[in-house]
């Protein structure tokens, strides 16, 4: 078994302190089952870099994405469409543990003039990136966490993403874009609101 020590400054939580080392020995055993030796040179800080990429790419795994949705403005006689688009994203899919990443487009219609921090919306996605995730699940958290703090008339939310695991692997179909839309209130009743705000989302 490779040096397991971790750099970790005293201050810090312990119990991170500790997913990290089981993380590390983790992926050290991966590295030895695959015929790999991981105290060469150019593996042996390997278990510890992972380690803290994963740490760092599922820290949303606790996070409640509608904390960051706490900014709302009361902005009265304001009731036009918000629009945000090529919100750029990076997770992990949950089947395979390898990337997908693409753009978020988010509409949302408000109600009673509440609006939030166009910031705010990229943080959602942020927080629902990090973490094993599911295209189809990601594009539902988003509308969720909208609908609960700002309660909108309407919400779309479109993503489009490439799947690591559909090219590098597996069928091998690079370059294949996955596309999901969730759609709530308004935009899902009104043919002629939504006809309108899939345009804008589409750019
Ligand atoms: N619906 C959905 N499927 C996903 C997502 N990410 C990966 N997948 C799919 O999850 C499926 C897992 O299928 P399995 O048959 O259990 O796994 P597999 O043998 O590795 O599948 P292949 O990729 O077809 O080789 C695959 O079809 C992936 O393309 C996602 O975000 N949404
Ligand atoms: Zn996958």
């Amino acid at each position: 078994m490779g040096d397991f020590s971790t750099g970790v400054n005293s201050h810090e939580d312990e119990d991170l302190l500790k997913q990290r080392e089981t993380i590390m020995r983790a992926v050290s055993d991966i590295l030895v089952a695959l015929g790999e030796d991981p105290a060469r040179e150019g593996l042996r800080d390997t278990p510890k870099r992972v380690a803290r990429m994963y740490q760092d790419v599922f820290s949303g795994l606790h996070e409640d994405p509608r904390e960051h949705l706490q900014t709302v403005f009361q902005e009265d006689g304001h009731s036009e469409v918000v629009v945000v688009r090529d919100i750029i994203f990076h997770t992990m899919c949950e089947h395979h543990l390898l990337p997908f990443f693409g753009k978020v487009h988010v509409a949302y219609l408000p109600d009673g003039g509440r609006l939030t921090g166009l910031s705010k919306l990229a943080r959602v996605v942020s927080a629902v990136s990090r973490r094993p995730q599911l295209q189809e699940r990601l594009t539902a958290q988003i509308a969720d966490a909208i609908e609960d703090r700002l309660k909108p008339k309407g919400i779309m939310v479109m993503v489009e993403a490439e799947h690591m695991c559909m090219a590098m692997r597996g069928i091998k179909a690079h370059g294949a874009k996955t596309v999901t839309l969730v759609t709530r209130g308004l935009y899902e009743t009104d043919a002629e609101q939504r006809a309108e705000v899939l345009s804008l989302l589409k750019g």
